[in-house]
């Protein structure tokens, strides 16, 4: 992360004209008031946050009262009596190295906002209750005082988005480069890890002097691994989740277990070991699964349609809605879903469900040109980007589609053959920078084809 070097003049225009508006009076007030009372502001700061589960996970209560409090306390302090060209440039720097050190340690920008707006609170009463000056002076003080807190707080997010999507690129980054590494050997490097543990366990558990202890699995190269590696290659998956609690059950439930048995042996120890090697083999599954998962993810393809996942619609999206809002052609975006799919899952079976799906997909993709994306956007529903297109033409696509997926029956694995109908909804961007807008109208479009009888296409807003 970098610290950009200039100072964003309009933030420094603004804190300007805010002290040159504030009389000297309504400054000596609130810089007395904030100064007499910083101990208690931060203490409502970091009282009000640390009330919040969410920011006891950030901080513990010595660091707030050995080193934040203080700092804190500073830091209003500074920020209600810098009133000079040069103090208020300082003050800018400092809220943007606050901005980053919080993108730093990850603390949630809505804490910070909290904790603000308590402060921001006592400020406003403490002044408002000040019996040292008159009341349009202390009301004066109070809007000073808030425009401040306002100001700084604006410099520290904005520093704070920066450093956040920065460290969020370098994260991304950083999984690429991880997740680029040769997987197929890796995967076999983690098999073999676990095997090294198992046969050290079996040989542990045969030949070691009594009051030995089991090595754990967490400690294993494989737990290092999963702990350290497995969260930069597979980020959030809930197999990972499933996998460290596999371990932990191993190391803190099933091994010392076995552990009770060694000097008995018999039947009793090879009870216990057979538990712990059935979750190995619980943990070993885990692993195939999550690095299969991977190749299709990392791919950005559905594994059974081989078209784009959803993994990628905000990218492909974005960028399509900033082409059209820097002047390009505008785009539209169709929904498919498979007519009663339910009820061809029902009649026959699973397997010929899926096959519909990939007939569906191929017939998607023979029908639009080469710029457009297709994506599998969920069970039995698809999304079609399609890029320089009128409302018309989408619709005529749509309704080309639609007949194309009529006309033909799907041969199914046994010779058979089946027929299935899709309806669309179609929505053109209309310079919504959210696509997400578009996306719901495309969806309310599909659920009118739906009402209004399946096998159709209907327009948004047409
Ligand atoms: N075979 C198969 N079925 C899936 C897949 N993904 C989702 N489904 C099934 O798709 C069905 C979707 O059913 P519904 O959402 O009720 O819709 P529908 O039966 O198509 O009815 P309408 O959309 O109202 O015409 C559910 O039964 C899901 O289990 C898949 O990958 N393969």
């Amino acid at each position: 992360m970098s610290e950009p070097a200039a100072i964003d003049p309009t933030i420094e225009h603004h804190w300007r004209e805010v002290i040159a508006a504030t009389s000297p009076e309504a400054r000596a007030l609130l810089s007395g008031t904030a100064s007499a009372a910083a101990p208690v502001l931060a203490r409502h700061f970091y009282d009000g946050m640390m009330a919040d589960p969410l920011a006891r996970g950030y901080l513990d209560h010595a660091v707030v009262d050995q080193r934040l409090r203080p700092s804190m306390e500073r830091w209003v302090r500074e920020l209600a009596s810098s009133w000079d060209a040069d103090q208020v440039r300082q003050q800018i720097a400092v809220q943007r190295h606050v901005g980053l050190v919080h993108a730093r340690i990850r603390l949630r920008v809505d804490l910070v906002m909290r904790g603000a707006r308590l402060l921001k609170r006592s400020l406003t009463q403490l002044l408002l209750d000040s019996e040292v000056a008159t009341l349009a002076v202390r009301v004066e003080a109070a809007h000073t005082g808030q425009a401040l807190l306002d100001l700084a707080i604006e410099v520290m997010s904005a520093q704070y988005v920066d450093a956040h999507d920065m460290a969020t690129r370098t994260d991304e980054a950083y999984r690429g480069f991880a997740s680029s590494l040769n997987m197929s050997l890796e995967r076999e490097r983690q098999r073999s890890a676990l095997l090294d543990w198992e046969n050290r366990l079996l040989q542990e558990v045969m030949t070691a002097p009594a009051g030995l202890e089991l090595s754990p699995l967490g400690q294993s190269s494989f737990g290092l691994w999963v702990r350290h590696k497995a969260p930069a290659i597979f980020a959030q998956a809930g197999e990972l989740a499933a996998l460290n609690d596999c371990i932990a059950h191993v190391d803190s439930a099933l091994l010392p277990l076995c552990q009770r048995e060694i000097s008995a042996g018999g039947e009793e120890l090879r009870r216990r070991l057979r538990a712990v090697l059935g979750e190995v083999g619980q943990a070993r599954y885990l692993i195939g699964t999550l690095f299969d998962r991977l190749v299709d993810l990392e791919a950005g393809r559905d594994a059974l349609t081989q078209l784009l996942n959803r993994r990628f619609l905000p990218a492909v999206l974005g960028r399509e809605v900033e082409l059209s809002r820097r002047g390009g052609p505008s785009f539209a975006v169709l929904m498919v879903d498979v007519d009663h799919f339910k009820d061809i899952n029902d009649r026959h079976g699973h397997e010929a469900g899926d096959r519909v799906l990939q007939h569906l997909a191929s017939v998607l993709v023979a029908c639009v040109r080469s710029g457009d994306s297709v994506f599998r956007y969920g069970g039995e529903e698809f999304l079609l980007l399609v890029v320089e297109l009128s409302a018309l033409q989408a619709l005529q696509l749509a309704e080309k589609i639609r007949q194309a997926v009529a006309a033909e029956s799907i041969p199914l694995a046994g010779g058979s053959r089946l027929n299935a109908t899709i309806s669309v909804g179609v929505a053109v961007h209309d310079g919504h920078p959210d696509y997400q807008r578009l996306i719901e109208q495309a969806d309310r479009a599909l659920y009118r084809a739906k009402a209004e009888g399946r096998n159709r296409c209907v327009l948004a807003g047409g």
